[in-house]
């Protein structure tokens, strides 16, 4: 059974995986070094596990292992455990979905949370679903929203103290974005902390209004008129948690709807990162990366801690890379801006960053206001930079502490973009929108990077041809790993970036790999199944890997035995 301790321990302890980040930080570490840059040209799949069916697209799950079996999630809402050594399967659920689900971008769940003797996870009609690990048996179902208005669940879970912490889905729908606590064993409401203000004059206790007043002064304050009720700033990526500082970290998506005229003010707490009290559900701090988005700038993207030394001094530092385009480091304590500027090679909508972190925005850059045009129902389009997939999006990045270097997976694309009229209708998109994405580079898309978070230096890149949007792991082995669209899963050398292996997996890859390690051997796993947000609304650039469009795989590899008999040695 998995302890609170074995999750609070889990970048130290190399024999399981039991939260999403490899590490409740997420910095998606570990100090296995079997395989390094010499020894990884001998590694070989040892099994591959097919997800089967006709579901077989949009497999962004992140791996876990625990006592020799490993649980993945996969499109569609399911769950398999599967012997981690040798590929077979021990049990498979899988939701059954109604009519009438709405998830934005794709049928896609990202993994599973695993406490006691319970698998978690997330479904895409918005319940939190606990299964016996050993039968795959429903142990509580929980219903977390209502799909019919749009949510959805995609995240996966993390776990506190017990509790089973999840954010929903549905910026789309013109939801309102929340941070879910329950208890984990009996899938009791223990907190729901809203994200936009307005309604974080409350928090809901057991369905009651509990408290007021907190956290963002006067209810609606940076919306207009009632918008807020229908606020978006939805919580879809999840969240991470740093024990030193005992603070839980959310982002909150984008503002609904995208057309920003309709909606004047800076959207608290739309587009921003909030460290939570997770005993409360109080937000301690708040830092908005783009204020009165107008892009589809969701500021989902993990918050990853770290610590840096200055003039002396140890700086409690977490940062994240940003859809908008710009990295950020921030005082993890209180939030304080330490320093900002952009990953990607160039921006449209904002000059820079002030003092604060504020973008300074370019305004002529900013898709236009329909009821200024000719016709009162376009507004002028412009062309924007990074297109509102992000200079990244949910894909997450790695922190290597030998290297001090974190390693970014971004892409490089613009959009056409204009705005239109729209209001709120339940269950209906309300977006106020229109837009087209385009290349701006004949041979890429994709860019590895592996930034300095203490100049914002780019210590060395790698270009793909497709968008990059899988996730990124680092080792004591002085590997990064990432996969592509191609259907790549590939391992650079972390201080180089040279690219030291390669294998073909037979779809693109959109999951993030782990490692792990059992018998005194490292395995590493990814899961292989091309799909999520690209394929559904890249247009053009979708088209370049329309050839690997389906697959539902998790490979696993190591390296050959005589391996292990050179290390007793
Ligand atoms: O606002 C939202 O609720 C929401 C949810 C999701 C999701 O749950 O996957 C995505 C997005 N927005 C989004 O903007 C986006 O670009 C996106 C990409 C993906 C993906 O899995 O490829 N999901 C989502």
């Amino acid at each position: 059974n998995v302890t609170d301790k074995d999750i609070q321990n889990d970048q130290a302890t190399t024999d399981d995986i039991v939260s999403y980040g490899m590490g409740l930080r997420a910095q998606r570490y570990s100090p296995l070094s079997a395989i390094n840059k010499d020894t990884i040209e001998e590694i070989r799949p040892v099994w591959a596990f097919s997800l089967g069916g006709e579901k077989q697209r949009g497999q962004e799950s992140q791996p876990m292992v625990k006592d020799g079996v490993m649980y993945v999630t996969g499109s569609y809402s399911r769950v398999w455990a599967i012997n981690a050594m040798t590929g077979e399967e021990l049990w498979q659920y899988e939701a059954r979905l109604p009519d009438g689900i709405m998830p934005c971008c794709d049928v896609i769940n990202r993994g599973v949370a695993l406490y006691d003797n319970l698998v978690i996870f997330g479904t895409l009609d918005a319940k939190l679903v606990a299964l016996d690990k050993d039968t795959g048996k429903t142990v509580w179902k929980k219903k977390v929203e209502d799909y019919k208005a749009g949510y959805s669940i995609t995240a996966a879970p993390i776990i506190i103290d017990g509790m089973v912490i999840t954010g929903n889905s549905g910026g789309e729908f013109g939801v309102v974005g929340k941070v879910y606590a329950f208890d984990a064993k009996t899938g009791k409401q223990i907190w729901v902390r809203p994200t936009v203000e307005g309604h974080m004059g409350y928090m809901w206790k057991e369905g009651k209004k509990t408290e007021n007043g907190i956290s963002g002064g006067a209810p609606g304050e940076t919306w207009p008129a009632d918008l807020w009720k229908t606020g978006g700033a939805a919580t879809w990526l999840g969240g991470t948690y740093d024990a030193d500082t005992g603070l839980l970290f959310f982002g909150t998506g984008n503002p609904s709807p995208w057309n920003s005229h309709l909606r004047p003010g800076d959207n608290y707490f739309s587009s921003s990162r909030l460290a939570i009290n997770p005993k409360t559900g109080k937000i301690v701090w708040h830092f908005q990366t783009t204020p009165h988005d107008g892009w589809d700038f969701d500021g989902v993207n993990e918050l990853i801690s770290f610590d840096y030394q200055e003039s002396g001094k140890t700086v409690k530092a977490a940062a994240t890379a940003d859809r908008n385009g710009f990295f950020y480091v921030l005082n993890r304590e209180d939030g304080d801006f330490i320093r900002g500027f952009p990953f990607v090679d160039k921006l449209t909508w904002a000059k820079g960053l002030d003092k604060n972190g504020r973008p300074i925005y370019i305004e002529e850059t900013r898709p236009g206001n329909p009821s200024l045009s000719d016709d009162g129902k376009k507004g002028a389009m412009v062309v924007a930079r990074p297109a509102f997939l992000g200079g990244k999006n949910w894909m997450p990045m790695a922190y290597s502490p030998d290297t001090g270097l974190f390693y970014v997976p971004s892409n490089e694309w613009e959009m056409d973009i204009w705005n239109e009229t729209t209001s709120y209708k339940k269950g209906a998109a309300y977006l106020g929108a229109g837009f087209t994405i385009k290349s701006v580079n004949e041979d890429y898309i994709g860019v590895l990077r592996a930034i300095d978070p203490k100049t914002g230096e780019e210590v060395w890149r790698y270009n793909n041809f497709a968008p990059l949007w899988g996730g990124v792991m680092t080792t004591g082995g002085g590997l990064v790993w990432t996969g592509n669209p191609e259907g790549y899963l590939m391992a650079f050398d972390d201080k180089t970036g040279e690219m030291v292996y390669k294998f073909q997996t037979g779809s693109g890859i959109v999951g993030s790999p782990v490692t792990w390690e059992m018998e005194g051997e490292q395995y590493v796993s990814v899961l292989s199944g091309w799909g999520g947000a690209v394929p559904l609304w890249g247009g053009e650039v979708a088209k370049r890997i329309k050839h690997l469009n389906q697959g539902g795989t998790v490979w696993t590899f190591k390296l050959p035995k005589r391996y292990e008999q050179v290390a007793k040695n």
